[in-house]
């Protein structure tokens, strides 16, 4: 490996004083492409995320037959026009790269093609699961054709000859994704799409809530019964196609602001990000509650800015036993600071970030070992028992092609001296200006 690619993680020279503007929520901008695609005329899309899953997104899009038109000018604009058959066009190949949201949603589209749609993506993508949403997909008729180890990419998605809904159970305690993807496939079900969740745990609830509400806004139909774990999608007979506003705009990314957010903690001073949406779906939105809990300051700014300000004195609290459930993208962040803490934490009902990216219990917990501190793996989370500063020594940290392995590093390096970062550039899978973002937080440019 040449020199290239290690990072040397920045230290502040002073406490902070940045306000940054984050990019648009990866979650948010992948739904709406797929809702634009399932619907039946032009959608502009306003601040939508440009990243590694958008753009694959994108291009599964227009592999299947829709017209994803970027603006000259403004490549954050997005014009996505569906296919003109009104159908996906089958015969084709969807690269998933390694993300989840085009692996789990891009299926619901293959169900409505007019011809078998094969899937595949990269190495490290072959271990995240599948089956659950597959197995559900062949409740309803699809047949699926396994390439390698069942369960799993690549495949190929031999759809119904008619998709027109019907009920399923299925398994989602590894992922919410997977009753997300049948939920936007539920959108053109026109008898409706019954989906029964039959495990025991479900993480990311609030990613279910925002799939709901994006459909909700595209005229659709839900019931939801979260106690019983079951939803509905009906559309109604006048709008048998999900019918998004002409333009709609995407909320910035609240799970890339908590490694800027946080490092108001670990580094002491203020951090800003702008355009704080008033409410949100996405499970960000616990943050400024969560870094309260942890002993930051947190203000909203009621202005037209919205800054959501963040002031951190380095002195960081534990967590103790925590359910992370709801938001388990924030756990990478969350762990860097929590080795800084005063007192252990446990983050419970993330078992599931062992099929993220990377294992992300064994990768944090081998990392945070390697610079010295301490952190064990649980059944269901991760404990992170704080240790004296000077036991903490510099490091090369892994990433293991994971963007949030890699802005764990970028956090831990604020107050560890000497830590460098393998790969920082696999931060473009949701956030390419990452270094540079990093670099104005800091004053560095
Ligand atoms: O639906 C989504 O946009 C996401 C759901 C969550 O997946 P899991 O439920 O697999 O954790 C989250 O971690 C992922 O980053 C994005
Ligand atoms: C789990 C994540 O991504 P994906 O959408 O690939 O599941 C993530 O971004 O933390």
């Amino acid at each position: 490996m040449t020199n290239a690619e290690y990072w040397i993680a920045p230290r502040p020279k002073h406490p902070l004083n940045a306000c940054i503007e984050i990019p648009g929520s990866k979650s948010l901008s992948n739904r709406y492409l797929m809702l634009a695609a399932l619907g039946s005329r032009p959608v502009h899309i306003q601040g939508l995320l440009r990243s590694r899953d958008t753009d694959l997104m994108m291009e599964a899009l227009r592999e299947l037959g829709v017209t994803c038109q970027v603006e000259d000018d403004d490549s954050t604009r997005v014009c996505v026009t569906p296919a003109s058959s009104g159908y996906p066009t089958g015969g084709k190949q969807v690269y998933c790269g390694l993300a989840g949201t085009v692996m789990r949603f891009v299926p619901a589209l293959a169900m409505l093609a007019d011809g078998p749609t094969r899937f595949y993506g990269d190495v490290q993508a072959q271990e995240r699961p599948m089956r659950p949403l597959l197995d559900a997909l062949q409740q309803l008729g699809a047949t699926i054709v396994y390439e390698g180890q069942e369960g799993y990419l690549p495949f190929t998605i031999h759809p119904p000859r008619v998709f027109t809904g019907g009920a399923v159970d299925i398994d989602s305690s590894l992922s919410s994704q997977f009753i997300s993807g049948l939920l936007l496939l539920g959108s053109r079900a026109s008898e409706g799409l019954h989906i029964r969740h039959t495990g025991k745990q479900l993480p990311s609830l609030p990613h279910i809530r925002m799939t709901i509400a994006d459909l909700r806004e595209a005229g659709l139909h839900i019931d939801e019964d979260e106690i019983n774990n079951q939803w509905t999608v009906s559309s109604p007979s006048s709008l048998p196609y999900p019918k998004l506003e002409e333009t709609v705009q995407i909320e910035p990314d609240l799970s890339n602001a908590a490694p800027f957010l946080g490092a108001a903690l670990i580094a002491g001073g203020r951090v800003g990000v702008q355009h704080w949406p008033a409410s949100t779906t996405q499970p960000g939105g616990l943050l400024p509650d969560l870094l309260q809990t942890m002993g930051a300051d947190v203000t909203i700014s009621t202005d037209i800015q919205r800054t959501c300000q963040v002031t951190g004195t380095r002195i960081i609290h534990g967590l103790g036993d925590y359910d992370l459930s709801a938001a388990g993208e924030l756990v990478p962040s969350l762990a860097a600071l929590l080795v800084f803490a005063d007192s252990p934490s446990r983050l419970h009902g993330v078992g599931h970030l062992r099929g993220h990216e990377t294992n992300r219990l064994e990768a944090l917990t081998k990392e945070i070992q390697k610079i010295g501190g301490c952190a064990t793996e649980m059944e269901d989370g991760i404990e992170i028992t704080p240790v004296p500063a000077d036991k903490l020594h510099p490091a090369i940290i892994e990433t293991y092609h994971d963007h949030r392995m890699a802005t764990f590093g970028a956090l831990l390096g604020l107050g560890i001296p000497g830590i460098e970062v393998v790969n920082i550039a696999t931060t473009r899978k949701t956030l390419p200006n990452f270094v540079a973002l990093w670099n104005q937080m800091l004053q560095l440019v």
